[in-house]
């Protein structure tokens, strides 16, 4: 099958700045794919050539098997990307907006599927309203309206949440997933890891223009090993054979950094020697941030939903 979006050794400099170093990736069809990466990592690069708005340096980017350059036409119309940035249009009503937009396409009865964007995104009260009078929120709202009034079978967000409320979050993903299983291509930037978590099967995490990671989320978590214990203790007091285990002591809780369960045996036996009542006892499994900060080497960026 065709792959969705095919990426072969794209390098992109800008000036003395290489921002992609050789990118490799294939998004199959009907994937819901995760792009992370800290700021600067080359996410909005790589995705601008991908949408022919950037040309690359070398390399090649092909969009359901036609080439972002040769076969741009083509290529644009089965893509909708959601840019970061909020770019409209201030004259026009949304509606009006999304009419022009499907105009673009070459697209004359849109109307039935407009109507239907934008009851999905919850823009119905501001159709008729001017685009200079939406707050940021309704703004990014229509730029995902957008994104999809020619129905494209691959659809790119790039950080379509950042700074929206959680009705739009919970409401924009509703219908996202639901084009997921309708079978549109999806693929999403974000730094809110436990987004990516709870939505996408694969990643793709880039650091300094590469791909460092690249799997399902499932091979990925499970690739971090051991896990982490909570524990509340009485007395506060962590017996000296487990403080080789503390990873941190916060809230009246230790942190303990477990290998493997088997040796959550000996951790209790020391409690038990020592006379250390446990109060309150919690299995923190690894999840993606986990995966993140160790492949990226430092916190720099994942933030939690909040
Ligand atoms: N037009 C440009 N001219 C010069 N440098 C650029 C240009 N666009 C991007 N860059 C640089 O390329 C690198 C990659 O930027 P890019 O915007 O792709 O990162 P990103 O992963 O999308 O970051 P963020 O998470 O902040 O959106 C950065 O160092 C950036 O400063």
């Amino acid at each position: 099958m065709t792959p969705a979006i095919e990426v072969k050794q794209i390098h992109k400099r800008f000036g003395a700045l290489q921002a992609l170093g050789g990118i490799d990736l294939e998004i199959d069809t009907g994937e819901f794919f995760a792009l992370l990466g800290p700021n600067g990592a080359g996410k909005t690069t790589l995705i601008n050539i991908i949408a022919g708005l950037t040309l690359a340096s070398s390399g090649s980017a092909r969009v359901m098997g036609y080439d972002v350059v040769a076969d741009y036409r083509e290529a644009r119309r089965m893509l909708g990307v959601v840019p970061q940035e909020l770019v409209f249009d201030p004259f026009f009503t949304v509606r009006e907006t999304l009419v022009i937009q499907s105009g673009y396409y070459g697209l004359k009865n849109n109307n039935s599927w407009i109507e239907e964007i934008i009851h999905h995104l919850d823009l119905t009260d501001k159709a008729d309203a001017n685009m200079r009078t939406l707050s940021g929120g309704m703004k990014r709202r229509v730029l995902v309206a957008q994104a999809l009034v020619h129905k494209p079978p691959v659809i790119i967000l790039d950080e379509p949440t950042a700074g929206v409320d959680v009705e739009l979050r919970q409401a924009l993903w509703r219908f996202i997933k639901r084009l997921n299983h309708d079978g549109h291509t999806i693929v999403l930037t974000t730094h809110y890891l436990e987004e990516a978590e709870a939505l996408c099967s694969r990643v793709a995490m880039l650091k300094h223009g590469n791909i460092v990671a690249l799997d399902s989320i499932r091979n990925l978590v499970n690739s971090v090993s051991g896990f982490l214990v909570r524990l509340r203790l009485s007395p506060d007091i962590l017996p000296l054979s487990l403080q080789s285990l503390m990873s941190s002591h916060e809230d009246e809780c230790y942190i303990l950094a477990i290998r493997e369960y088997s040796q959550l045996e000996s951790v209790m036996a020391a409690l038990r020697m020592a006379g250390a009542q446990v109060l309150e006892m919690q299995v923190l499994q690894p999840d993606l941030e986990e995966v993140f900060v160790k492949v990226m080497g430092h916190t720099e960026n994942p933030q939690p939903v909040r």
